[in-house]
């Protein structure tokens, strides 16, 4: 990309912030969370992305993404892989690289400004880029916090979605439940006084924004029928908050994956 092209992109995204953050903002203030009801970001753009989003998947930068059962138990995400974001992948994926930058900047001071007690870093964050390959794929209900790879300190979760030929027929809604540990809790929770649960579909340049250490979600199974263009592409920044650095103590089962999921200081 260009210095132009660059900083062309920068504003559009900064252009889009501004039409929908008041919004998300009341949407947090009022539910703990909040989804768009039309795309964030213009078309051509988030199609740039979804290719980038390609190009990676296509240089061999995924791999198998892991979940973890009560804390200590790992198991493989069947038919999920992932990466992140970070400053050697610029070449390849310039448009994630700087959507996750401007994004990050720009919310961190406007959900702080809102929110002054949730304290956001301005300087870490993390981020994880999504890939389902079909076959069932699926996400099991779990908060965005609570066990060694998760850091207690993420705050609020922001998912974009870049499937640009999503239907129906390839499931993959993200489902958002309730408050609380466990889907039973959840459902005890008075999700309705939250809206919840809602079913969300994964349509490109859906956003997604919950409190990551409140809101239990899962993603419903997901399939291929047309080959790479209908894989499940999902990105989701985590603001973290200012405590980042003692919170995070990644036990030695977790490192690997502590090391792939937090806090570039890449960022800024
Ligand atoms: O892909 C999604 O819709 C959700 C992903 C998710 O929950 C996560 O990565 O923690
Ligand atoms: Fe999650």
């Amino acid at each position: 990309m260009s210095e132009s092209e660059v900083g062309k992109f920068n504003q559009q995204v900064l252009t889009s912030i501004d039409g929908w953050c008041d919004e998300l903002i009341a949407g947090l203030r009022d539910h703990g969370w909040w989804a768009s009801t039309k795309p964030v970001l213009p078309k051509p753009l988030l199609r740039a992305m979804r290719q980038e989003v390609e190009d990676l998947w296509e240089n061999g930068d995924f791999i198998q993404s892991q979940s973890v059962l009560g804390g200590n138990i790992y198991y493989d995400k069947k038919h999920v892989f992932a990466t992140e974001i970070k400053s050697e992948k610029y070449t390849t994926s310039p448009r994630m690289w700087h959507y996750t930058v401007t994004m990050t900047r720009e919310l961190v001071r406007r959900v702080n400004a809102a929110f002054p007690e949730m304290d956001l870093n301005g300087k870490f964050i993390g981020n994880k880029l999504n890939m389902s390959v079909g076959n069932g794929a699926a996400f099991d209900a779990h908060l965005d916090v609570g066990v060694a790879e998760k850091p207690f300190n993420r705050k609020l979760s922001l998912l974009l979605y870049l499937n640009d030929s999503w239907r129906p027929a390839l499931g993959g809604e993200i489902v958002l439940l309730g408050e609380g540990q466990t889907e039973a809790e959840a459902a005890k929770s008075q999700p309705g006084a939250l809206g919840l649960p809602v079913t969300l579909p994964p349509t490109s340049g859906t956003l997604v924004a919950f409190w990551s250490d409140k809101i239990l979600h899962k993603v419903k199974a997901s399939e291929v029928l047309k080959g790479m263009k209908d894989y499940r592409v999902s990105y989701v920044i985590w603001l973290v908050g200012e405590d980042h650095e003692e919170q995070v103590a990644p036990s030695s089962a977790a490192e690997d994956a502590s090391k792939a999921e937090t806090a570039p200081s890449w960022a800024f």
